[in-house]
């Protein structure tokens, strides 16, 4: 009896839940999937990452993360449930099966894991990491604000208290900083996937710019075909387009490094709902959102392997 089909995919869960649902998902799919540590946490958690492999070495690589803001349990989730579903379709789905044979894929579903744990303890609505420095009177850093592109611009806050602290300098924090080193020593990947929630969006580069990316053009269709794959599932809508244009101007974020650093096909979701639940989305809401996601994701799986 796999332990994994005990796990309830329509339910949220624990740090604790999905570390142990990670090493028996690792054990039951051991010829596809292993599990790296890249770091720990400000708390000295482990920071934990998939990696989906059918072989060869240092291949082209497209990274996904879940979680960065810990109150975003919808994006746990999704990445769960994503998870499942590449080890479910590889073999059967002609665009999974071509993905993995050519290329690996890197999941961190837990990116911000001090503040995960937090929600579930002390404060569900808690979004950035755990970390703490004398003479600094309030917790936290945002975790998409902390990254070197645009660091310290528009969009990001030097006041430690607020929600969108900047950090003191890019990638001073541990859980931003692995990820940083990760990527670049392996120095292949072609496309990061950064999931958030909520506000039904799906949105490339950049942030802390209204000035458009060399690839625009292409990352706009893509979005866009991303978009009607994902309507396609359930119906639901997205918006899309570059970050400053869309949304807001942000700084220091996730897509923006990774864009600079040459990864050309860099996005971020913002998953359901546009705000009747918000970060509180109901459980019953699981599967249908990473139902849908997936067909998105997937779509810029496909692109980047041709591309
Ligand atoms: N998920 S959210 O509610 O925090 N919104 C995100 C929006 C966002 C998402 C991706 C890149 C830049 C900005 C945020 O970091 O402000
Ligand atoms: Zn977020």
């Amino acid at each position: 009896e796999r332990s994994t089909s005990s796990f309830s995919y329509s339910s949220y869960h624990t740090l604790e839940e999905i570390y142990t649902w990670i090493d028996n998902f690792v054990t039951e799919h051991s010829d596809i999937v292993s599990k790296l540590q890249i770091g720990h946490s400000f708390e000295n958690r482990s920071i934990l990452v998939l990696k989906f492999s059918t072989g060869g070495s240092r291949r082209p690589a497209i990274w996904i993360d879940s979680g960065i803001h810990s109150r975003e349990w919808i994006t746990h989730a999704t990445g769960i449930w994503i998870a499942r579903k590449i080890v479910s379709e590889y073999g059967k789905d002609r665009i999974v099966t071509d993905v993995l044979n050519a290329m690996d894929v890197f999941l961190e579903i837990v990116s911000n894991p001090d503040g995960f744990a937090y929600t579930h303890s002390m404060n569900r609505l808690w979004r950035k990491n755990k970390s703490s420095r004398p003479g600094t009177f309030c917790i936290g850093v945002d975790l998409n604000r902390n990254w070197k592109s645009g660091f310290g611009g528009n969009g990001s806050n030097n006041n430690p208290c607020s929600e969108t602290y900047h950090g003191p300098s890019p990638q001073s924090e541990p859980e931003v900083a692995a990820v940083v080193d990760f990527i670049m020593s392996h120095g292949n990947v072609k496309a990061l996937i950064s999931i958030h929630s909520y506000s039904q969006m799906l949105m490339y580069p950049y942030g802390h710019s209204l000035e458009p990316v060399s690839n625009q053009e292409e990352l706009y269709h893509l979005a866009k075909d991303a978009v009607q794959a994902l309507y396609e599932v359930h119906g639901i809508e997205y918006i899309y387009g570059s970050i400053s244009t869309t949304l807001y101007v942000a700084s220091g974020i996730t897509v923006d490094w990774a864009y600079d650093s040459g990864i050309k096909y860099s996005f971020s979701f913002e998953l359901r709902d546009t705000g009747r639940y918000g970060f509180l989305l109901p459980a019953v809401q699981i599967i249908p959102t990473a139902q849908e996601t997936w067909m998105a994701v997937r779509t810029i799986m496909e692109h980047t392997l041709h591309h």
